[in-house]
Order: structure tokens, then C-alpha cells, then sequence
């Protein structure tokens, strides 16, 4: 099994609004966010070139990445019902993606230098 991955920045400000009123998240506050996307592929599934997938092809990525969510309100881009976590970031991402890139295997979210989360289905 081969693992690739690119990385994606974006910046947006974000409310989690069902945290309790005492919790600093709860208040508006903004991330530069860093997106990993992951994609894999079995050995006798590499293209002619030797790629799991051309990291070229995920240029359409950045640009929804761009007009999507860079500065944007992520309680307003990914909808009220759901809270803007990094998890639930990550899940999103991957559902909005994973028909488009088959390959697509997991996609890490970084809100701080400090943190990840990691959506990988089972
Ligand atoms: N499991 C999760 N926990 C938290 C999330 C999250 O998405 N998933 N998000 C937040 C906040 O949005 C934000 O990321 C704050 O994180 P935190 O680690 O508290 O950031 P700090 O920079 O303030 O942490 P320091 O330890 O002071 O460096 C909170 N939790
Ligand atoms: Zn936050």
C-alpha cells in the first residue's frame, strides 16, 4: 500500500457554540488552519507515471479550499447543525471530497500548531 499527501492552508474564524459560555472557544476567535488530504493506493494501482495520484490533480482542492472556506465564518460555511470543530471539519471535507478522489483515504485538520484531528473512515 502506497500513502500520499498534500498539504492546504486557509484562515477562517469560527463560533463552538456548544461548548459552555465559560470555554474560550465559545467565543468568536479565528485559525490558520492547515488541511492534509491523504490517498492511497495499492501497488499494482499506481498509474504508468508511479503516482497514487498526480498531485497536480488536487489543484480544483485548493481552489474550492479558496472560495469555499478562506476567510469565511465556518458556522455559516458548513451550516448551523453542525458545530465547526476540527473533527467535524475534517469529515466534512472528506464527504465533499471522496467522490472525486477515490483514492482520497483520510484528511487531517490543524487548528494550532499544537493540535490534529483525523477523519479516516472505517
Ligand atoms: N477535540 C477538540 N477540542 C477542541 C477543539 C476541536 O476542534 N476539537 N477546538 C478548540 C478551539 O477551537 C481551539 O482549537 C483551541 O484549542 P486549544 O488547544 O485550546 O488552543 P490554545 O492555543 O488556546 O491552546 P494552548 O494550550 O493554550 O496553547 C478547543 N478544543
Ligand atoms: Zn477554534
Amino acid at each position: 500500500m502506497f500513502m500520499i499527501s498534500k498539504e492546504f492552508h486557509f484562515s477562517a474564524s469560527h463560533v463552538l457554540d456548544r461548548l459552555p459560555s465559560w470555554h474560550q472557544c465559545a467565543r468568536m476567535h479565528g485559525h490558520n488552519y492547515v488541511v492534509v488530504l491523504e490517498l492511497s493506493a495499492r501497488a499494482e494501482d499506481l498509474t504508468e507515471a508511479g503516482f497514487v495520484r498526480d498531485y497536480r490533480d488536487l489543484d480544483p482542492f485548493k481552489k474550492w479550499l479558496d472560495d469555499t472556506l478562506d476567510d469565511r465564518h465556518l458556522n455559516e460555511a458548513l451550516g448551523e447543525t453542525i458545530s465547526p470543530s476540527a473533527e467535524n471539519l475534517a469529515k466534512w471535507i472528506f464527504d465533499a471530497w471522496v467522490e472525486q478522489i477515490p483514492e482520497l483515504a483520510a484528511v487531517r485538520v490543524s487548528e494550532t500548531p499544537k493540535t490534529w484531528a483525523v477523519y479516516r473512515p472505517d
